[in-house]
């Protein structure tokens, strides 16, 4: 997981690190010493989702419309110039006093200021400081933070020069570090079973909850959730019950990776089958060590060493063959080996060194969920920080709530659970959907408006849609810096083109982009396909076989880019091209929302500003756009700026007014149609 330091974070959101150590302690319970302290990404993610969540509601709340506020802007620009002629009349030289002063103000301030504090130091009226703001189109309120650019471009307009101060000294970070280790402790390993159908993945949960809980229990497990933890030798290991490679590449594609360790279910008298290569692909996709366990060994058919053998050619060599791979022969039915599996996990597991804060406010994942008629909302989560209590208030993916109970894995009520614990809780407004993540917050308030403010993101990412990577826009992903490597998937009609495909797609590598194929086989592309590409951001190739129609739909909802052949050659030079971008895409335009102009007002240093109404869809600043009049196409264009109130806005839409310019263009008209439109690239290549 990756990590800000406190005053970064302060600073990319415009207040001080003093506000946000108060808030990081009181919202969330994190404990930060000082500015230089060291917070996880995650937390770092919610403080901004709440400040988000409160600014949206402060601008519901403003009267003022974005009209207003341009005439506003527009009332200060005559006043300033009369004053300024005023003042000339009045001085008869100004320039002159101006150059007086010019050389000997120099003013440091560091790499952002808030506005007041810009004024003081430039001995300025805040109001003059801010109507400079605004006439070089920033709209700043007086405690906001400013870059140290646009400040300076305000002191130059005073003839003051600015200096950047530097950034605190690195001294103190390597005792940070120490610190948060200190609060560590270590924590169960969390574990998922996989492999071939009917190889023996649910009868190997059951033996070992058996084993290790029923014997505790009396009465056995009454309750079933879908996790469980077992203690082997004083040491703890937790269980999902949810068996399969489906489920976990799911949820990892939800960008949840919950699973420390994999028990990979090889049945002895079956071997390596198509559903276990899938399973080792999507493990090796996620990088999450797994453990071989040869099931059915008390089957008259099984034989260890021919699924040693088929597991090489995999890339797992079985320790006693000179590899490091932990293969350990069971049978869930006679419960030979249970013990053997067990303390092989506990070993995996220790080496990863997993260490978890109990004393932070819980956070973890959900591992399932649904509604029951009776008790409502019911949820499976897996605490993986901190602990989690009863009566918390829970933000859950974008529901929420207060922990009315809480249950473990057999049933039993209990006030508290800590790292990698699972539990069955009560008292949710909505059912969520495994792998949400879930994080306690201060109080139910607080959980609620973040949770409103999330399911309005979710409504403008589901329009959005997440961008992943295409065979079209992989060259620019490349020169962007943002991908070194192409992940694929290949599936075919015939082995010998799986193998065929394979081997020339990875020569295609070299020192700049690495080519892999992260999951090869026969058959048609299915759901999981779909879902192991969305996850580890690959695009899936076809040679000779088709989507069928859950993966195509999940597909297009994924936005995963799935290219069907029936010439290995063109799949080869397809990506080839990809690689040093000429593959070049077919395009479909896109009208994604519409704008009336209803006011415009002239400005002398902007130009024409369209009040707007947005008629439908929504306006987005970095849109192409076409200015429409009586319905002719005047203006194919860009926009210049666009904003709600004063606030610059990245997307507005329909139902909302908005001020926007268009780029080098100031001929807008009243009734004017402004419509906003995307090109989007369509699938190329159909068999
Ligand atoms: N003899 C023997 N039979 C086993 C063993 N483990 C599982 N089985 C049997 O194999 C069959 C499949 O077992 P499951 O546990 O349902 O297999 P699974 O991998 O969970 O299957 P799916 O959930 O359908 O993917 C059942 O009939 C089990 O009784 C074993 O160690 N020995």
């Amino acid at each position: 997981m990756s990590k800000i330091r406190v005053y970064e974070l302060a600073k990319e959101l415009g207040i001080s690190s003093k506000e946000l150590i108060s808030l990081l302690m009181e919202e969330f319970g994190v404990e930060v010493k000082n500015h230089m302290s060291v917070i996880e990404d995650e937390d770092a993610e919610l403080i901004k989702e709440l400040l988000a969540g409160s600014e949206t509601k402060s601008e519901e709340n403003k009267s003022e419309s974005i009209v207003d506020e341009y005439e506003k802007i527009a009332e200060e620009e005559v006043k300033d110039l009369s004053k300024k002629k005023k003042r000339k009349k009045e001085t008869g030289d100004e320039k002159a006093q101006g150059d007086e002063s010019s050389l000997s103000d120099i003013v440091e301030i560091g790499e952002t200021i808030s506005v007041n504090e810009l004024a003081v130091k430039l001995k300025q009226p805040i109001a003059d400081v801010i109507k400079n703001l605004m006439l070089s189109g920033v709209m700043a309120a007086i405690n906001q933070e400013i870059t140290f650019e646009i400040a300076e471009k305000v002191a130059e307009k005073y003839d003051i020069l600015l200096n950047k101060k530097e950034e605190e000294t690195k001294l103190e970070e390597v005792e940070e570090i120490i610190e948060e280790d200190a609060n560590l402790s270590k924590r169960p390993a969390i574990i998922t079973v996989m492999g071939h159908v009917d190889h023996g993945k649910t009868s190997l949960l059951d033996a070992i909850r058996k084993a290790k809980v029923t014997a505790s229990e009396a009465g056995g497990i009454t309750q079933h959730i879908g996790a469980y933890t077992v203690n082997v030798n004083g040491e703890r290991l937790t269980f999902l019950d949810t068996p399969g490679h489906e489920a976990f590449t799911a949820m990892r594609a939800r960008g949840a990776q919950i699973t420390d360790v994999v028990v990979l279910v090889v049945a002895a008298d079956d071997g390596i089958m198509p559903q276990t290569v899938e399973a080792i692909n999507h493990c090796k996709a996620a990088n999450v060590p797994l453990v071989v366990a040869i099931n059915k060994m008390d089957r008259p058919g099984a034989n260890i060493d021919r699924v040693k053998q088929e597991l090489t050619e995999y890339g797992l060599v079985a320790e006693d063959w000179g590899g490091d791979t932990v293969c350990v022969p069971v049978s869930a039915k006679t419960h030979e080996g249970i013990d053997s599996l067990l303390e092989m996990l506990i070993l995996t597991a220790e080496m990863q060194e997993l260490k978890a804060n109990p004393n932070r406010r819980g956070q973890g994942t959900v591992v399932e969920a649904q509604l029951d008629k009776g008790r409502g909302a019911v949820a499976t989560l897996l605490v993986q920080n901190g602990t989690l209590n009863l009566g918390d208030s829970i933000i859950v993916g974008s529901t929420y709530g207060r922990i009315r109970a809480m249950f473990d894995d057999s049933g039993k009520k209990i006030k508290k659970a800590g790292p990698s614990i699972p539990v069955e809780i009560l008292g949710l407004s909505e059912v969520p959907e495994a792998g949400d993540r879930f994080n306690v917050v201060k109080d139910e308030k607080t959980a609620r408006q973040m949770a409103e403010s999330r399911k309005s993101k979710l409504r403008e990412e589901h329009l959005n849609s997440a961008h992943r990577v295409s065979l079209e826009d992989f060259y620019n992903q490349i020169r962007e810096g943002k991908v070194k490597e192409l992940a694929i998937i290949v599936k075919a009609d015939v082995q010998g083109s799986v193998e065929a495909i394979k081997s020339s797609l990875e020569k295609l590598s070299t020192d700049d982009v690495k080519v892999r194929v992260i999951h090869a086989a026969v058959g048609a592309i299915t759901e999981t396909d779909v879902t192991l590409a969305a996850a580890s951001n690959a695009v899936v190739i076809g040679f000779n076989v088709r989507p069928d129609n859950n993966a195509v739909s999940v597909a297009e909802k994924d936005k995963v880019d799935i290219k069907t052949y029936s010439i290995i050659y063109e799949a080869i030079e397809d990506i080839k091209s990809a690689m040093i971008g000429m593959l070049e895409p077919e395009y479909k335009e896109v009208i994604v929302g519409k704008a009336e102009v209803r006011e415009t007002y002239k400005i002398s240093s902007v130009g024409t500003i369209a009040g707007c109404y947005i008629l439908t869809g929504k306006i987005n600043r970095n849109n192409d756009i076409r200015l429409i009049r009586d319905g002719i196409v005047i203006l194919q264009s860009k926009l210049s700026s666009l904003k709600r109130f004063k606030d610059d806005a990245k997307e507005v839409n329909a139902g909302y007014e908005c001020g926007l310019t268009i780029e080098k263009f100031n001929d807008i008209k009243t009734g004017d149609v402004i419509e906003a439109y995307t090109m989007e690239a369509i699938i190329r290549k159909e068999l």
